[in-house]
Parts: structure tokens; sequence; C-alpha cells
């Protein structure tokens, strides 16, 4: 058995790692931390898992958490998996750390959008943006996972099949998303309180969200020419998905169905991507509570643009779960082991 951390589990991200790990067949949940409930059972602050989940949460000590897990989780805020990380090198044990601080390559541009300094930059080479679909040889051989954010995930899977083929104008990417209040965490605050949330629809963000200089990384590394895009995202009144609707301007004439195949092809064999067929669209409610990131592709024949919709669970494709399945490709197991379900509906 692998023995597993969890490093601030008391998150939203944090505790959905906990449940798919709980049920893991290969892992031992081995230590879990929380700085707020440090002393009491996971199940005292979350209690679904009553009877399930048995640990204490403890207060971080890196160096023991280190030395007794194998594999490490981290669900903080930006910033904080940076002295983990070192440990975990100085060690020799594996991290995936499901927030922003090893996804960008370059130190100037972390520390320009997160405001933050970077202390751990000669980890940064040596990390691996945890995409399995498209990063999958790597992540097998890596110390430091750097788990993908929620709308890069959506997005980067979306884009990739007409990046990959050159079948768009890289200039004219325009990405609209929409996403549940999960995806800001469990932490108050006013942008998340109920009366705020409910009955409205709004941008957020705009021209400014941190998520940018990730997608335009993985996007520029996809189609080997630089890529700026139009991202805006939407916080919706629901709990957990997000939907991006991209458009782009096609370089050549081809239908929707032709497209899709396109699609189909490039992610033939992937268990978590699912192309939908002519006349489905994705929607949040059909991913909700598992891995699959659904993806629509259609061909406005009018405008010559194609509309491109993909849905995930923010909290699982877009947390968790990614991080789970990174952990299958870093074992060597089948990816959806502790994967293999359908989501929850209605
Ligand atoms: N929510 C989502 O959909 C997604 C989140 N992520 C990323 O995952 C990470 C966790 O997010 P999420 O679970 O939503 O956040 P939450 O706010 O729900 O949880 C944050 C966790 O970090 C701990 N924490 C907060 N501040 C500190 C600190 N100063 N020192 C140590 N621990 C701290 C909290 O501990 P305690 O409870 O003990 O106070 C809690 O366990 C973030 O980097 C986020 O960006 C990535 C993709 C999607
Ligand atoms: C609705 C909402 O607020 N969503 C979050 C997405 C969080 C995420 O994916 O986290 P990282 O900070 O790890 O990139 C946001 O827009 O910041």
């Amino acid at each position: 058995m692998v023995k597993v951390g969890v490093v601030g589990a008391t998150g939203y991200a944090g505790a959905e790692l906990v449940r798919l790990l709980a049920r893991h067949p290969q892992v031992t949940l081995e230590v879990l931390t929380s700085q707020s409930y440090a002393g009491k059972a996971m199940w005292e602050v979350f209690p679904h898992f009553y009877g399930v989940v048995e640990n204490k949460l403890e207060e971080l000590n890196t160096a023991e958490l280190v030395a007794r897990c194998d594999v490490i989780f981290t669900a903080l805020p930006h910033g904080h998996a940076m002295p983990i990380a070192q440990e975990v090198t100085r060690q020799g044990k594996k991290l995936i750390d499901l927030g922003a601080d090893f996804r960008l390559k370059d130190v100037a541009t972390y520390q320009q959008w997160y405001k933050t300094e970077h202390t751990a930059t000669a980890l940064l080479d040596g990390a691996v943006y945890g995409l399995p679909e498209l990063h999958r040889e790597k992540i097998k051989h890596s110390a430091i996972v750097a788990n993908p954010g929620c709308y890069p995930t959506c997005t980067i899977l979306g884009l990739a099949p007409l990046l990959t083929n050159q079948l768009i104008d890289p200039a004219t990417i325009i990405v609209d998303a929409k996403s549940g209040v999960s995806g800001a965490g469990r932490g108050l605050s006013l942008k998340t309180h109920f009366t705020e949330t409910t009955n409205n629809f709004q941008a957020y963000g705009v021209a400014t969200h941190r998520h940018t200089p990730e997608m335009e990384q993985e996007l520029t590394a996809l189609a080997d020419t630089t890529i700026t895009i139009n991202f805006t995202p939407h916080l919706t009144p629901m709990i957990r998905g997000i939907l991006s609707t991209i458009y782009a301007q096609m370089t050549r004439q081809m239908s929707s169905a032709e497209l899709t195949e396109i699609y189909r092809d490039f992610y033939q064999g992937e268990t978590f991507v699912r192309v939908l067929p002519a006349g489905m669209y994705p929607a949040t409610k059909n991913v909700a509570g598992s891995n699959y990131c659904d993806l629509s592709v259609t061909v406005d024949p009018r405008t010559g643009r194609v509309i491109v919709l993909s849905a995930i669970d923010n909290l699982i494709k877009g947390a968790a779960g990614q991080a789970v399945q990174n952990l299958n490709v870093l074992l060597g197991c089948p990816e959806n082991t502790g994967l293999d379900f359908v989501g929850i509906y209605p």
C-alpha cells in the first residue's frame, strides 16, 4: 500500500481528495493536516466521513509528514506548497500540488500574476504540468506534479485537438467560462455568500484572471506559436461544475461531423474525455461527481468559427479527481483506479 498525506484536508479540494483516496485500493491515508482543526477527527469537521475516515487532523510538520508518506498532496492556497516541495525532493518522495505554485514555468509570470515571491525556483524545471491526457509520459517520472487549475483543465482539453492539428487561427481564441461557487473554496467571503450568489450571474476577473497565463503557457506549447487569449470567467449559482464555451476562427472549411471525428481520434483511449455525438452538448450536471470532461465541437458555416463546449466538475476533473488520476500515472496502475464511477444525477 502507498502511504499518502493530504495537506489542507479541510478545504473543498482536500476533502474531496480524502473522499476519493479513502476508497482507493492501493492507498493508505497516513496523514491529514489542517491549520484550523488540528486535533479533531476528520469526521468531526465533515460528518459525511463518519464511520469511514478515522484519521485525526494533524498540524503540519513538514519533515515528519514527508518522512511518513510516499506521496504528498498539497491542497493549500498558492505560495504554501513551495517549502513542502523542497522537503519532498530532499527526501526523494513525490508531490502532487493542487495549487498554482508549480504550474507556471516562468518565475516572473508567476510573481506578476500571483503577487507572491517564488521561493523554490530550482524545482520548477523538474515539475510537470499534470494534465495526464497531454503529459502522461513526463508525469510518470516526475517528483513534482503541478495539478492544473480547473478552468485550464476544461479549456485546454477543449482546444488541444484544434491547435495540435493547426485547424484554427490561434489569435482568435475566446474562452467564456462559468463556474460553480465551490471553485472559490470553503473560506467565507462576500463574493461567495448566499445572497450574493443566489439569483445572480456575474463575470469576475475580466481580463485579469490568474488562469490566463496558465492556459496560454499550455496552448502555446501545443500550437508551437505564442498564444494570447481572451478569457472571461463567470460565477453561477450552482455548487459544482464548469462549462467553457470556446470560440475560434477555423483556418479551413470543415463540417462539425468531420471535426468531431478528429476529436475522437485525438482522445481515442482516453477514459476521462468523452467526445459527445452530434446533437449532444456538455452540461455540468452530466459530469458532476465524476472525473469526466465532456466535449462537443460545432462549426458554424455562416461565420467559419468553431464552438467548443467543455464541461467538468471543478472539484473532480478540475482538482481532486485529476490529482488521483496523476497518482495512478505515478504508480503505474490503471488511470481509473479509484475513479471508476459516473456522476450524480439529478
Ligand atoms: N475549489 C476548487 O474547485 C479548486 C481548487 N484548487 C486549488 O486547490 C487549493 C485548495 O483550494 P480549496 O480547497 O478550494 O480551498 P479552501 O479554502 O476550501 O481550503 C483551503 C485549505 O488550505 C488550508 N489553509 C488555508 N490557509 C492556510 C495557511 N495560511 N496555512 C496552511 N493551510 C492553510 C485550509 O486549512 P483550514 O481549513 O485548517 O483552515 C484548508 O484546508 C488552492 O490552491 C486552490 O486554488 C484547484 C482547482 C480547483
Ligand atoms: C469560482 C472561483 O472562484 N474559482 C476559482 C478557481 C480556483 C482554482 O482553480 O484554483 P487555483 O488558484 O488553484 O488555480 C477562481 O476563479 O480563482
